[in-house]
């Protein structure tokens, strides 16, 4: 497979609500999307970056500079191109997962489909369709999230993330639990506690929760570890597991009993695999996480959730839990569940008039 250009895509699609993290509040989701053209056929790739470096280092324009100028080119460079080569040349540069993860997630879809290869069946997915978790924001009142969360369970989401700061923590959990009993629930702090805090979220230990995620900083590992003896629930670890290797350090120093596996975060659906697969040999349970991808990620993303040792529900919801409008045929929950696309690739392709509707850029590169 030989490629002859890329086309690098800005989207900008409005949330159907404000989705407050304790970094902030996402009111739209700006991101980048690549379309890889080969002498064969074209695979599509999303970039999870937000659009600010308020997650992770990463940010829309950066990635959008280190693909232009470095990535794209070494990748034209190669003979030989196909999905498990684009790691290997990518690795001279430092760091840019997303942005590395969007490239290979091109290259594989568009190699997947020119085999007939669902992107499921080359993971090893095992379900034909995965249970749905829903990741609920910070809100200006419990009155409003009990509502909010309501809602979701009667869309038949199988379990709640709420997003938690300091100052919003305890209270929202136990008004929760106390209105819902016991359905699925975790929360989600980014990073926004420190191990001084380890009173505080061992609180939450009363509650049941399934994990407490990435409750302090990404690089942070031995707080991890130590806030574990001092918390009784699991902790899951998202921001700080960036491949296969520290998903083993994290787990061999006892910092997580969880972990939220995100490809673009690790640099890719192959390496997000091999982090399924480590995690499996240590008997830790994984899911998938987000970045409130349009439908090309969400399918991807589906396809991951669906691997054996994908044992919780993943923030894998419906289309419409952030979009009023997909870019692809939306994603809608069936039973509390979403369908593992079958076709081959990532199994969906974007609906050309819903593209060019939320486009702000387009960018080809020829090679
Ligand atoms: C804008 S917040 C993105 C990162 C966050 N993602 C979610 O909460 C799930 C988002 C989704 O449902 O796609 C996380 O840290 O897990
Ligand atoms: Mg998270």
């Amino acid at each position: 497979m030989k490629l002859t250009g890329v086309e690098l895509r800005k989207v900008r699609m409005p949330l159907v609500a404000p989705f407050r993290t304790s970094f902030g509040t996402q009111t739209a989701r700006e991101l980048l999307l690549l379309r890889v053209a080969t002498d064969e056929t074209e695979g599509w790739g999303e970039c999870g970056t937000l659009a600010d470096p308020v997650y992770s280092p990463e940010y829309v324009d950066g990635a959008a500079d280190v693909l232009r100028r470095y990535l794209i080119p070494a990748l034209a460079a190669r003979d030989r191109l196909d999905a498990t080569n684009v790691g290997p040349a990518l690795s001279v540069f430092h760091g840019h997962r997303m942005a590395k993860s969007a490239l290979e997630m091109a290259v594989l879809d568009a190699e997947l489909t020119a085999c007939g290869v669902s992107l499921a069946r080359e993971l090893g997915a095992v379900h034909d369709r995965v249970p749905c978790g829903v990741s609920v924001g910070i809100m200006e009142s419990i009155d409003h999230l009990l509502e909010v969360v309501g809602g979701y369970l009667d869309e038949g989401y199988q379990r709640i993330k709420l997003k938690i700061e300091p100052g919003w923590d305890v209270l929202p959990v136990r008004a929760v639990r106390e209105r819902f009993g016991d359905i699925m629930l975790q929360v989600d702090a980014n990073t926004a506690y420190t191990l001084a805090d380890a009173d505080l979220l061992a609180r939450l230990d009363p509650f049941d929760l399934l994990l407490i995620e990435q409750p302090l900083a990404e690089e942070d590992i031995v707080g991890h570890a130590e806030l574990a003896k001092r918390v009784r629930t699991p902790i899951c670890l998202d921001e700080s597991i960036t491949s296969a290797r520290s998903a083993a350090a994290a787990i061999t120093l006892g910092a997580c009993r969880v972990v939220n596996i995100k490809p673009g975060r690790v640099g890719g659906y192959l390496e997000a695999r091999r982090i399924h697969d480590v995690c499996a040999a240590h008997g830790i349970p994984v899911w998938c996480g987000g970045m409130l991808e349009t439908g090309l990620g969400r399918a991807a993303n589906i396809a991951l959730a669906a691997l054996p040792g994908c044992v919780l529900p993943g923030d894998t919801s419906a289309s419409g839990r952030y979009y009023h409008t997909d870019i692809t045929a939306p994603f809608v929950l069936d039973d509390g569940h979403l369908p593992v696309p079958t076709g081959p690739g990532i199994g969906v392709r974007p609906i050309p008039e819903l593209l060019d509707e939320v486009t702000t850029s387009t960018e080809w590169l020829p090679l």
